[in-house]
């Protein structure tokens, strides 16, 4: 093989779309001398023919957002209206992007689909993404920065307030999914949290029930959970913290059974399973096939809290792929929860599936 004809290969193995112009180019050929060289790979067997490229069978699609996390605790009790001597940090962060990469470190295959700008943070996120999930179905977008969520945390490592600065999210049509379909529906499980607009959101809901993908919803915070649409029929899975059960129910959360309450109204607009996280309390769970009930998490030592509700998701995906009940299930996120409250992290980098079930094992 000579010189150029193993370039034209190298070309065709990194963009197997390549067209015979981009390679004319990229290579200084004329399309012509470029397509008498397809053929004579072609013949020689180095090339095996043009085909259509189906994405792989995907055990779970994260679809929505990833953000620059940025985190400042305050060193002691916080004062309002005060400066407050403080430690920041940043890390790798946005809902359907720490699920992503958590479940990947469990050793799911798992994919992501989401937006980043085209700087340096994008570029960041995405190259640290990779090593755990493909990110092929995510795009860098020249127009917009990446995403950033800023939390002040008290000394306790609970977050006192954050902010979301995440408008490139509002740029995302119905046709950035549509095109992405494959990805969708090669999947066994769909992860969607509610950074994208009300109408990708509503599509997604719509296509999945319609395919019969299961899927799973996780609000990211109060004022997103509004962006849902009242029917969510098709939903498997609703997995959401008291604040986002009250905006979605509609139902003030003051005591025990309120919980259920929201749990049920939740259910009545289509979800088949309802989870409801509570911070120290654990979480309670609502089934359309009866089953309901609460779980304590284990007291324990808590670094950061930031994606400890995103974990217990990931935990609650990863064992609901294996098999496992509600009850368990939920057992199994609490357990994957409990590692990232240890950890500085949004997610915890010594996360893995004996790790999780180590901690499973000891806690339940
Ligand atoms: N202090 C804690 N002690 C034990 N477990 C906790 C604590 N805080 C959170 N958890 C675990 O994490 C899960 C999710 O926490 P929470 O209800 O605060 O959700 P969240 O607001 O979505 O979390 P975040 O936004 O911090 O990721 C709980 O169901 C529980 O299992
Ligand atoms: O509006 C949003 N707020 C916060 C997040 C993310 O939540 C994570 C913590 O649970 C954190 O990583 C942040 O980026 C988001 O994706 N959208």
């Amino acid at each position: 093989m000579n010189e150029k004809e193993s370039l034209i290969l190298q070309l065709i193995k990194t963009n197997p779309f390549i067209s015979q112009i981009e390679l004319a180019e990229k290579t200084g050929l004329s399309r012509s001398a470029v397509a008498g060289y397809i053929s004579s790979l072609t013949k020689d067997g180095k090339l095996l023919g043009r085909a259509y490229i189906l994405p792989n069978k995907k055990d779970i699609v994260a679809i929505g957002g990833s953000n620059v996390d940025r985190k400042i605790q305050s060193l002691k009790t916080l004062q309002y209206g005060t400066s407050n001597p403080a430690e920041s940090s940043q890390s790798c962060g946005g809902v359907a992007r720490n699920i992503a990469e958590n479940l990947g470190r469990l050793g799911c295959d798992v994919s992501l689909m989401t937006v980043v700008g085209e700087d340096p943070e994008g570029e960041w996120l995405l190259d640290y993404t990779k090593s755990f999930v493909d990110i092929r179905p995510s795009q860098k977008l020249s127009d917009q920065p990446t995403g950033t969520y800023t939390a002040i945390l008290d000394n306790e490592g609970e977050m006192a307030v954050a902010l979301a600065d995440m408008s490139i999210y509002d740029s995302i049509d119905q046709e950035f999914i549509e095109k992405r379909w494959g990805y969708i529906a090669a999947a066994s499980m769909v992860v969607m949290d509610t950074n994208f607009s009300d109408d990708v959101l509503k599509q997604v809901i719509t296509r999945c029930e319609i395919e019969n993908i299961p899927l799973c919803i996780t609000p990211v915070s109060s004022p997103k959970v509004k962006k849902l649409p009242q029917n969510l029929q098709g939903v498997t899975w609703l997995i959401a913290n008291k604040d986002e059960a009250e905006a979605l129910s509609e139902i003030e959360i003051k005591e025990e059974g309120d919980y259920f309450k929201a749990a049920e109204r939740i259910h009545k607009k289509g979800v088949e399973k309802v989870v409801i996280t509570r911070g120290d309390k654990g979480l309670i769970y609502y089934t359309k096939e009866g089953e309901a009930g609460a779980i304590l998490p284990p007291k324990v030592e808590v670094e950061d809290v930031t994606g400890a509700g995103d974990s217990l998701v990931s935990g609650i995906m990863y064992a609901y792929l294996k098999g496992l009940d509600t009850e368990n299930a939920c057992k199994i996120g609490i357990a994957c929860s409990i590692l990232t409250l240890r950890s500085h992290e949004t997610v915890n980098p010594a996360l893995n599936d004996l790790h999780l079930q180590e901690t499973f094992k000891k806690y339940f």
